[in-house]
């Protein structure tokens, strides 16, 4: 059956069609002279070998009769693109730089410094907290009027703790009463799936109904009611601060959040610490890529959202899904508070580093915003860096505190996440999708399959899971459940669309020095094509598709590094404009100006590294239709 099916395969590989493309399968391949890539049907005409001839002919009449049962082809994958938007994520957190791994504060004295946000010190009234404050790690500053009143009176009456009522309105699903302790350990936990913001609340939402935020007085805060959102205004500001442990999926919450344009894929875990989200001053649409001009620079000092106006009610309700449970900042709600005093409305951005790499300060380059009209203070030296210089949060004031306690903080956050609007998310990367041991068990059970489930191609080999993907359709057949884990997995991260699940599994093997040519997907599948890598990383190179000549020159667009271990998705213009292929090499070297993604990888890679490769496995997880559970029989 293999000799049949390689066959039916070379035959198959033979045929071209007069746009350009060999028609290999559902897979369309370009006939362009590029150096790294020659034809896969060159490949194999090369590689033929007698036996493989005879083969041909015994089984000709056969495999015509059967060809649409037998086939054990390879199958498309969709075409990517990247226009750049990504996301990612990863499942650790990050321990390192700045990030202490016993993040609480020590005891509740620890931040009754001074009369700050935190404690019960009753020194300075205006900086006070109520006592029963003290015993929570995150802590509430309440509802600040205005400036003048930090702490002061809104405080008193508008704090509750955290307790479970609040929790109950706010945020459900995270119920467990949280005391700061200095001996409470940490546990890592794995959130390593990204999940998309469910749409509930479209852009053109104003819903009057959550709008409106009222001020400890009960006036109204601002007016501009299509730019804020609060996605659960439990009527005022009195209920709504609550801190502690935070929802696994904070993004979730109620339900409530809405993917804008190109807001996709937020890892669960995702932590959303806070800076200034009233910083004002960037106002541009962000192809962010690493090494790129603009917010790149400031996005590496980027914690929790950026905004390039006024927020949004996007931003404004992830502003207040900050609270780690280890992360104070007491900034956060007054960020809600005084967006009214920012500027006109504009994008917002959310990014988390993995690696916070500043000293001293985080949001530095942009004059303040709020200043006298509104702003909250910072202690200096909070927050691992987080300091009151008099551009911090645009705090102008003179009750700087400076006498803060550095609240360690550990980030729960890991590779960068960003959120804006416009920029279409065609591409997205992460990082350790799967555990070492998940690989582990993928390479095992992969080589432990019967010989005659592979379909040996010319420089790689093949296995199909779910079914043959054909034009016609697709017979489906069991997927075994130490795979369909990672359809499962895949599909956890809700980038397919009902009825459109992924429902097959293409595994490539390529040995180090195998590659694949360039190639479009072909119109079979559901453009979106997520693949696992495994056992060794590869470039995946990106061609533009252009107008198809006889003799193309292909020019290479740009690079992703997929490194073992991640997940990439690609859809959309990725899937229909651009021709992917792997180039035939045994090493890759490291350029930050051809691979976009490098900023996203678990490893820091420098430049002109040169990486090695090994055998490679790689997942390719996708919706093939039409498929159809008729059991034939055959013969
Ligand atoms: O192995 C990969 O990552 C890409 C495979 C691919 O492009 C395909 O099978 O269509
Ligand atoms: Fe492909």
């Amino acid at each position: 059956m293999q000799n049949l099916a390689k066959s039916i395969h070379l035959r198959l590989t033979d045929r071209h069609d007069s746009s350009g493309y060999n028609k290999y399968h559902h897979r369309e391949y370009l006939r362009c002279d590029m150096k790294q890539n020659k034809r896969e049907s060159d490949y194999i005409q090369s590689k033929r070998s007698c036996d493989d001839r005879v083969a041909n002919r015994e089984f000709c009449d056969f495999a015509l009769i059967i060809l649409t049962f037998f086939i054990r082809m390879d199958i498309p994958l969709p075409n990517y693109c990247c226009r750049y938007s990504f996301t990612s994520g990863s499942n650790g957190y990050d321990y390192s730089n700045t990030v202490t791994s016993n993040g609480y504060l020590g005891s509740k004295d620890s931040y009754r410094n001074g009369g700050s946000f935190y404690g019960a010190f009753t020194g300075d009234i205006n900086h006070k907290l109520p006592n029963h404050v003290s015993a929570h790690s995150l802590i509430n500053i309440g509802n600040q009027g205005h400036q003048s009143s930090i702490g002061g009176n809104d405080v008193g009456n508008s704090y509750n703790g955290y307790s479970a009522n609040d929790q109950g309105n706010e945020y459900a699903g995270y119920s467990n009463t949280y005391e700061n302790s200095a001996s409470e350990s940490y546990t890592k936990p794995i959130y390593p799936t990204p999940t998309q913001i469910s749409d509930n609340y479209p852009e053109s939402s104003t819903d009057n109904g959550i709008q409106g935020y009222l001020d400890s007085s009960g006036s109204s805060s601002y007016s501009e009611s299509d730019h804020i959102y609060s996605p659960y205004s439990p009527g005022g500001l009195t209920s709504e601060y609550s801190f502690g442990k935070q929802k696994n999926d904070p993004l979730n919450l109620k339900g409530g959040n809405k993917h804008n344009g190109g807001i996709y894929l937020i890892p669960s875990g995702t932590r959303y610490t806070r800076g200034n989200p009233g910083h004002v001053s960037f106002n541009r649409d962000v192809p962010f890529i690493s090494g790129d001009s603009g917010l790149s620079n400031h996005f590496s000092q980027a914690h929790g959202t950026y905004s390039s106006g006024k927020l949004n009610k996007y931003g404004y309700k992830l502003s207040r899904y900050t609270p780690n449970s280890s992360v104070t900042y007491v900034s956060r709600e007054r960020d809600g508070y005084y967006t009214p005093y920012g500027k006109g409305g504009g994008k917002v951005i959310i990014i988390k580093n993995n690696k916070p790499n500043y000293a001293g300060r985080v949001y530095s380059e942009d004059p303040l915003y709020a200043g006298s009209n509104g702003g909250y203070r910072s202690k200096s030296g909070f927050v691992n860096g987080f300091s009151a210089s008099s551009n911090f949060d645009g705090y102008t004031g003179s009750n700087n505190y400076n006498d803060g306690p550095t609240v360690p903080r550990r980030y729960r956050m890991i590779s960068p996440v960003f959120v804006q609007k416009k920029i279409p998310s065609t591409a997205c990367y992460i990082p350790n999708f799967i555990t070492e041991e998940e690989e582990r068990q993928i390479i095992k059970c992969v080589n432990s399959v019967p010989q005659p489930k592979w379909t040996q191609l010319s420089h790689r080999r093949l296995q199909n899971w779910g079914g043959v993907p054909h034009s016609k359709g697709m017979i489906a057949e069991a997927i075994p459940d130490w795979l369909q884990k990672y359809i499962d997995k895949v599909t956890a991260l809700s980038i397919f669309e009902k009825g459109v699940l992924p429902n097959h599994i293409l595994i490539n093997e390529y040995l180090s020095g195998q590659g694949i040519m360039a190639h479009s997907d072909g119109p079979l599948f559901y453009p979106i094509v997520t693949t696992i890598s495994c056992g060794s990383h590869t470039v995946l190179d990106f061609y533009k598709r252009l107008e198809m000549t006889e003799q193309q020159q292909c020019k290479l667009e740009f690079s992703l590094l997929l490194e073992r271990r991640s997940l990439l998705i690609l859809q959309k213009d990725l899937y229909y404009n651009y021709l992917h292929s792997i180039a035939e090499r045994d090493v890759d070297s490291i350029s930050e100006s051809s691979i976009k993604n490098l900023h996203m990888c678990a490893k820091k890679f420098t430049e002109e590294e040169i990486i090695k490769r090994d055998t490679r496995l790689s997942l390719t997880i996708r919706h093939v239709p039409k498929t159809s559970k008729l059991k034939l029989k055959i013969f």
